[in-house]
């Protein structure tokens, strides 16, 4: 069984693995990050921050996204699942891993990309995330899918993975590597437990070609982007492969899958514009009667505000959430 099983509901909503009394003041903390902007450019406290904002939205994702925490190009005649799963099985493909091989998910959410990849592969999967939150979602999907033997999950952070050298396959991120505050590290990171010769591929999340530091326009979008998902900065998409090379990969493919003829990924987040308020009535509700923990409307609030800021990253072109780059681990290195 692969599908996807139903999601969460409203009333299950919770703060993560933060007790119900707290939400509200970590929403508050996740805050004060911005406000003393030292603390995100504090490379070690990153990964805390990051944790933190998993707690705060997990559920909230879940709920109103489903599994797969990412953005897929739509597909004209197709479902959004069906759309994500195709992006899913694209990354899986590009790696040209066989059945029984074993890979990396850098970053890998509540399992939805694992579990489609393992189901569609047959490679064994095995997924990190810093939020122990996850984990314990990612367990409880994966063995609900039937996929528990295929797919397995590492609570730790991956700046320094608990892996051997040479331990994988093959590896992905999804819209995930963007959360660290140097890439340098993570791909350093994902290329030491790598075996030569295998493959790495990630969707990045970064400004395009024609975003300008100048105009206050996509200086404020580009802002409100970093502030509602948790990014210590986002990059240039020309950064990406220079990082790459760095670390020791040869870059075998690089592009933007965003762009023509994809269709917008954006089309979905402003589709969900009307079961946005009906889910922001809801979760006001629930908070009221007690059910949802103080803060969920705050954190609600916030990802409801980043919507439109990713729509406008989206529509004007400056920003695009899935610049896929294909590297290997050269044989000799
Ligand atoms: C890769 C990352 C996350 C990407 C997306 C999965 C999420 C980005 C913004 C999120 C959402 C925005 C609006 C919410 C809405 C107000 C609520 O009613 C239901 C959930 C949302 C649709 C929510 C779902 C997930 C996102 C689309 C980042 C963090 C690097
Ligand atoms: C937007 S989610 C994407 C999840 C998954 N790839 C998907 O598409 O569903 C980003 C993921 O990266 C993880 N992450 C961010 N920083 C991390 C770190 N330092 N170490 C491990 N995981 C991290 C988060 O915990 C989260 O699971």
């Amino acid at each position: 069984m692969t599908s996807e099983q139903k999601g969460k509901r409203a009333a299950d909503l919770s703060g993560g693995s933060i007790a119900k009394d707290k939400v509200q003041d970590n929403y508050k903390q996740y805050w004060s990050f911005f406000r003393r902007p030292k603390h995100i450019e504090a490379a070690e406290k990153v990964p805390a921050f990051v944790d933190t904002f998993y707690n705060l939205v997990t559920d909230i994702y879940e709920w109103g996204w489903g599994q797969s925490f990412h953005f897929s190009p739509s597909i004209p005649g197709k479902s959004h699942k069906d759309a994500t799963q195709a992006h899913e099985e694209m990354a899986v493909d590009l790696l040209n891993v066989k059945p029984g091989s074993k890979i990396l998910d850098a970053g890998c959410g509540v399992g939805g990309p694992m579990r489609a990849i393992a189901a569609h592969s047959g490679a064994n999967v095995v997924g990190i995330t810093i939020n122990e939150y996850q984990v314990k979602r990612a367990q409880m999907h994966n063995k609900k899918a039937g996929l528990d033997k295929l797919c397995d999950v590492v609570c730790g952070n991956f700046l320094e993975m608990p892996f051997a050298d040479n331990t994988f396959d093959g590896a992905y991120s999804i819209e995930a590597t963007c959360h660290a505050p140097e890439l340098e590290q993570v791909y350093g990171e994902i290329y030491r437990v790598m075996k030569p010769g295998s493959l790495y591929l990630s969707y990045e999340w970064v400004t395009t070609e024609l975003y300008r530091g100048d105009d206050p326009e996509h200086v404020v979008i580009i802002q409100g982007i970093e502030r509602g998902n948790a990014l210590p900065g986002l990059r240039s998409y020309k950064d990406i492969a220079d990082v790459a090379k760095r670390v020791g990969f040869e870059v075998v493919k690089e592009l933007d899958l965003a762009k023509p003829p994809a269709n917008p990924w954006w089309t979905r987040l402003k589709m969900g514009r009307i079961a946005y308020w009906r889910n922001h009535i809801l979760v006001t509700v629930l908070a009221w009667l007690g059910i949802a923990p103080k803060g969920t409307v705050d954190v609600h609030e916030m990802l409801f505000v980043t919507a439109d800021y990713l729509t406008r990253g989206g529509e004007s072109g400056i920003f695009t959430p899935m610049h896929m780059i294909l590297c290997r681990k050269p044989h000799t290195s």
